[in-house]
């Protein structure tokens, strides 16, 4: 039998809801959602910034991330440093010369000075190329924070600080939330700077 189509969408909803109501329960997620604040935060107002990085959906959640910080947000603010690793030209010389797992790091190793701060994002937490990029930024003396799904995978002993969607299906799903947080990261460093 197949779904009907609006049954497909009450699913859908559905589904998001529960994966919703599951990450407000779960005790760290708004204490780490408020450390993750709070790192960025001292990071920018010591002079350092936030890169960030994903595969996917989550680089368009990266770069989603730092255009509200240099551009704007919801009101008018001074722009604030971040940068999203998502350069095409960087990203197919580095594949093509050195390998697709070193896109991100390479470019930590480039511009991440200590007390920045890295931003990974991966729904599965095991993305060879977010890794190598949270172990580049550790290695410059930089912060991690990171934004994972399911078991934080192996970017979990990685980060300073995990905000983890603990969800263990599709990563649309894990996604959906990873984008609310990062709003909601955006609008506590907008109270932090102001
Ligand atoms: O946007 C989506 C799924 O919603 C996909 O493009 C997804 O981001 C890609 O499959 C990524 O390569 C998944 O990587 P990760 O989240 O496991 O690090
Ligand atoms: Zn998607």
């Amino acid at each position: 039998m197949t779904t009907s189509p609006s049954a497909l969408i009450l699913q859908e909803l559905q589904q998001a809801q529960q994966v919703l109501t599951d990450f407000l329960t779960q005790p760290t997620t708004v204490s780490s959602i408020e450390a993750a604040a709070q790192l960025m935060a001292n990071s920018l107002k010591n002079g350092g910034k936030i890169l960030s990085c994903g595969n996917g959906g989550s680089m368009c959640d990266a770069m989603h991330f730092a255009e509200e910080l240099t551009g704007r947000y919801r009101d008018d603010r001074a722009p604030m440093a971040a940068i999203s690793i998502s350069d095409p030209s960087h990203m197919s010389c580095v594949s093509n010369d050195y390998g697709y797992d070193l896109i991100f790091s390479r470019y930590v190793q480039a511009l991440v000075r200590p007390g920045d701060v890295l931003l990974g994002i991966s729904t599965s937490g095991n993305s060879a190329n977010v890794l190598k990029a949270a172990e580049a930024a550790k290695a410059q003396g930089a912060y991690v924070v990171t934004l994972t799904g399911k078991d934080g995978g192996k970017l979990a002993p990685l980060s300073d600080v995990e905000i983890r969607v603990p969800h263990f299906g599709y990563a649309d799903r894990i996604q959906e939330i990873h984008i609310k947080v990062i709003h909601i990261l955006i609008l506590l460093l907008e109270k932090h700077m102001a």
